[in-house]
């Protein structure tokens, strides 16, 4: 069975929450469409309006982290049920910058993997290397140690509805994209690594997306390769753009 296709905006930290609710009244027309997935991963504060927004539309509602506790005493924290309380289905975990200026590691996106199963939402996890790591020659081997530990413990069932977003480091917000063949190869390694993790089904079923520098002009044939089920926008899902990028066909 052909994988769907999964469009993700991660609007980073930006958009206030009247800006948030004027953006997703421009974007709603444009990014209608029945055959990809179109979520808007937004800041925490926006959730509430973006969802009331989104209402009637196409578009599902995403976060951009969360914590993996319940409850309690985590000061700023976000928890799952708070998420799906507001009306959240997705959630993006261990993005490169939360990794680079939020100490997040393997292990709590392996955490949050888990909560974010346990209460329906369904994780984007993130993956990539730093430009040193490529010009080292040991992308897939990062990226592969990343994939494993982030799912360590999650069954095949869950394993086949989850998304991970490969995202080279050097291509996020540089304008810098990578070249298709090196999207698409990365992104086969990380479908053959679920395939030794689990099995052909859940190879089979897992979706993949790349990120980085995605804009109108090259969605098209990144998002034509195999291994290549979407994208996760940063820069051009806050424009008309975005538009382009979902009904890339
Ligand atoms: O999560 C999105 C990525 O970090 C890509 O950002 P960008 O499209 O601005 O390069």
């Amino acid at each position: 069975m052909a994988r769907r296709k999964i469009v993700a905006g991660n609007w980073k930290m930006n958009q206030t929450p009247s800006q948030a609710v004027k953006l997703v009244e421009m974007l709603k027309p444009l990014v209608a469409s029945d055959e990809v997935d179109v979520v808007f991963c937004v800041p925490a504060i926006d959730i509430i309006s973006v969802v009331e927004a989104c209402k009637g539309s196409n578009i599902k509602v995403g976060a951009e982290n969360m914590y993996f506790e319940e409850s309690g005493a985590y000061t700023g924290e976000i928890s799952p049920a708070m998420l799906t309380d507001a009306g959240v289905e997705y959630v993006v975990l261990g993005h490169s910058e939360r990794r680079e200026y939020f100490a997040e590691t393997d292990l709590t996106v392996n955490k949050k993997m888990h909560k974010a199963f346990e209460h329906g939402i369904t994780p984007i996890m993130c993956c990539g290397e730093t430009l040193e790591q490529r010009e080292q020659g040991v992308t897939m081997d990062f990226i592969r140690q990343q994939v494993k530990v982030g799912f360590l413990g999650i069954t095949a069932e869950q394993a086949q509805k989850a998304v991970i977003a490969y995202e080279p480091i050097w291509a996020i917000g540089t304008g810098k994209t990578a070249t298709t063949e090196q999207a698409e190869e990365v992104c086969a390694g990380i479908r053959q690594c679920i395939r030794e993790m689990y099995d052909d089904a859940t190879a089979e079923a897992i979706r993949i997306q790349y990120g980085g520098s995605v804009n109108g002009g090259n969605a098209a044939e990144l998002f034509a390769q195999a291994d290549i089920d979407g994208g996760l926008v940063g820069g051009a899902s806050l424009k008309e753009e975005f538009g382009k990028i979902v009904n890339y066909r």
